[in-house]
């Protein structure tokens, strides 16, 4: 089997290990030649990446592996980009989920007013990440899950329509795996699913077994009392084992609370913070955000882990885990390199996939991905109720990408005017002003 040459953008990320790990326990299926490691920031990159070179020494020795914030070194030579940046890291998250809040708006990494700014940062940086790509590799495909992946989506199409371009999430993945467990699946792969929406902005309308069984009287049943948390049954069995975060444990048991709006579909998780930004907002420190739980969770851990087997020399006894969750990038690539012409969530093009919608809107639905990348699968025509919801949200992802390309002031506060999470003009517009401050070393400047 052909081996793959494989960058990693945005080697210091925190995903980083888990994902190598994850590339490691895959070879057999997509192996693998090369692991090039990219970042901007390289005394980041440097902790993740020496502790990464001793893991493939350990697990892998033939692979070759490289660091660098050189993209020439980076990028050439390369079969596939595997994208996560985040344009500003952790204290720029900081900010966009602060902001807003101190107007008593959502504060979030990818919806409102935060995952605008976001938006607004991650866009020339992704599409910086192209041009290396096509520069370097022309033959080369981007498999990207940079956030904000519905604005980044857009900007891909507007502004790079012909390039290969990838856009995924895997939030619908790491639902459909609850899901899974839930019914006593063994695998989210057992079930055959239809959805529509945009990213993180989506509802399931079918879910079936391979034998076309209907599974979703079962698990609306599950959702109406648990939301995707687990059973008090799943619990016992379990022990704590499931997702040991608070805050996520959360964000999957309050669907329960806004199932209900749309009983004849199954919800995105973070529709909470459209359906219940008033509870959010009460509910959230506003001097202690999501960032800083990642900052002092996920990161130190990271980091940490990574410091302590480079001054070991090995990774013996290591907390950091293979990212099994991850696997649905080796599916990506496999699919594109093999042709499997599997069938995966993506964010495409709608070209009429969901009939009564904007043909231009980046929207999330099944594809058939193969070598020629991903055709989506119909989905008929959606009902009002999701329609009005997903125009309005789209208007707003369309302005950001258009405020950027174009500079534009307006059009960017259009976009916080329009978000649903904003209640007014007039405090769009106080977000905005304090978000163009905070975002004057990475945002183009607004006229
Ligand atoms: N689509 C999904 O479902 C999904 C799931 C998880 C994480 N993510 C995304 O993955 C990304 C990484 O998340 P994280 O929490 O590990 O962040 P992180 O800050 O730990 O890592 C991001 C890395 O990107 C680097 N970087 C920033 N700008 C860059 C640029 N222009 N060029 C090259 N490198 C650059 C940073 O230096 C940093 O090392 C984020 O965009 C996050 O939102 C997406
Ligand atoms: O707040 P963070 O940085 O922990 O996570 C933000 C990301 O969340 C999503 O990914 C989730 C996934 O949906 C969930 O199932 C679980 O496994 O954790 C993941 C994050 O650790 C989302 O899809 C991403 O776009 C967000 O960036
Ligand atoms: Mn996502």
């Amino acid at each position: 089997m052909k081996k793959f040459s494989v960058c990693i953008a945005g080697g210091g990320s925190t995903f980083t290990p888990g994902i190598v790990l994850m590339l490691l326990d895959n070879l057999d299926k997509f192996p693998i030649r090369t692991i090039k490691f990219y970042d901007n920031d390289g005394e980041r990159q440097k902790v993740i990446a020496d502790a990464c070179e001793i893991m493939l020494k350990e697990q892998a020795p033939d692979i070759d592996f490289v660091a660098s914030t050189d993209p020439e070194i980076a990028f050439t030579d390369i079969d596939f980009v595997m994208a996560h940046i985040r344009v500003g890291k952790y204290a720029m998250r900081e900010k966009d989920e602060k902001i807003p809040l101190k107007y008593g708006v959502v504060g979030q990494e990818t919806c409102g007013p935060g995952g605008i700014a976001y938006g607004m940062r991650s866009i020339g940086g992704v599409l910086e990440l192209i041009e290396f790509m096509e520069k370097y590799s022309p033959n080369a495909w981007m498999l990207n899950y940079s956030n904000p992946a519905a604005i980044v989506a857009e900007a891909c199409r507007l502004l790079k329509p012909d390039s290969k371009v990838i856009n995924i999430c895997d939030m619908p993945i790491g639902i459909e795996e609850r899901m899974a467990q839930g019914l006593g699946l063994k695998s989210r792969k057992d079930m055959v699913v239809r959805y529509f929406g945009l990213n993180h902005f989506g509802w399931w309308t079918d879910i079936r077994d391979k034998d076309g069984n209907d599974l979703m009287p079962r698990l609306k049943e599950h959702v109406a009392k648990y939301g995707y948390g687990p059973s008090p049954e799943m619990l016992e069995a379990a022990g704590e084992s499931q997702h040991d975060d608070e805050s996520w444990k959360h964000t999957f048991g309050v669907v329960k609370e806004f199932y209900p709006l749309s009983p004849d579909m199954l919800p995105n998780t973070y529709l909470k913070y459209y359906f219940m930004a008033d509870e959010v907002v009460a509910h959230t420190d506003p001097s202690y955000t999501r960032a800083n739980m990642v900052m002092d969770g996920r990161e130190k851990h990271v980091f940490g882990e990574c410091q302590k087997i480079v001054e070991k020399g090995n990774s013996e006894g290591t907390t950091l885990e293979i990212d099994e969750h991850a696997s649905y990038i080796v599916d990506l690539a496999r699919a594109i390199a093999h042709n499997t012409n599997e069938r995966m969530l993506l964010i495409v093009e709608n070209k009429g996939a969901i009939a009564n919608f904007e043909p231009t809107a980046m929207v999330e639905v099944p594809c058939i991905l193969g070598s020629n990348g991903a055709e989506p699968i119909t989905q008929g025509e959606i009902p009002r109720f999701q329609k009005g919801l997903m125009e309005q949200q789209v208007a707003v992802e369309k302005l950001v990408a258009e405020a950027w390309s174009e500079k534009s002031y307006t059009k960017l506060w259009q976009a916080i005017t329009l978000s649903k999470t904003v209640p007014s003009a007039k405090v769009a517009k106080q977000i905005l002003d304090d978000l163009i401050e905070a975002n004057k070393d990475f945002w183009p400047e607004l006229g």
